[in-house]
């Protein structure tokens, strides 16, 4: 498995001002908006391309086209819907399949309550979507949904890791894909309920508001 710190000012400023317990949903969203589209750019530098002939105004050229088979986006509901339309913005031609999972907040597990993906995605480049890996157990649970349906390359595109979380998805999926994590931080830790230290609370109440 490979990681990816993105690391960079804009990054880290944006960051720290989703850290903060006073900003409000509407700002919560934009930054979140914001940042995948930055770490995105980071995510897809491997995206498969074909080289295309082209005719300008003034001359003919080569240029470079997203090849297919089209990659694939999936966003983890709930929050992970949050980052779906900065990625998109990026990777317009991209299909979109969606995993709904939550996680047991007793035993720490993940439930999927929905599951709407391509039945094979053998040579397709997968793109994950969720804000927080903790445990990592939501993580290692989708991944290896993709990776029953035959993906391959996987990157999951996270704004924070603890590095429990990072161990967890290693020894779970590391030698069974090319999987990589693209996160704009790595935490210290996580607390006695598992959520990440220093971290941002919960992604999906910021996001969308607490649900019963
Ligand atoms: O790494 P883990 O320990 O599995 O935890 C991370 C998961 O927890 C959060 O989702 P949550 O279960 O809160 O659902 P939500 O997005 O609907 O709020 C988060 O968005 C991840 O999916
Ligand atoms: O810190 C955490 C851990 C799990 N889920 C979250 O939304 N935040
Ligand atoms: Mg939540």
């Amino acid at each position: 498995m490979r990681l990816h710190v993105a690391d960079h000012p804009l990054i880290a400023h944006k960051l720290t001002v989703l850290r903060d317990q006073r900003t409000e949903s509407p700002t919560f969203r934009l930054l979140v908006d914001e940042l995948v589209t930055l770490l995105a750019y980071e995510a897809t530098r491997d995206v498969r391309v074909d080289k295309v002939q082209i005719t300008t105004p003034v001359a003919s050229a080569v240029g470079t086209h997203l090849a297919a088979p089209r990659p694939i986006v999936v966003p983890i509901l709930r929050a992970g819907l949050g980052m779906l339309e900065g990625m998109t913005r990026l990777l317009p031609t991209a299909e979109v399949g969606f995993l709904g999972m939550q996680r047991d907040e007793t035993t720490y597990e993940a439930i999927t309550y929905a599951n709407r993906l391509p039945d094979d995605l053998s040579g397709r480049q997968c793109f994950v979507l969720d804000p927080m890996l903790a445990t990592g157990h939501t993580l290692v649970a989708a991944i290896n949904y993709l990776l029953e349906r035959g993906a391959r390359d996987v990157t999951a595109i996270c704004l924070l890791a603890a590095p429990e979380g990072l161990r967890e998805l290693d020894e779970a999926v590391g030698t069974r894909g090319d999987v990589t994590i693209v996160t704009a931080a790595v935490d210290e830790r996580l607390n006695e309920r598992r959520y990440i230290v220093p971290g941002l609370g919960d992604a999906g109440d910021r996001l969308y508001g607490v649900v019963g």
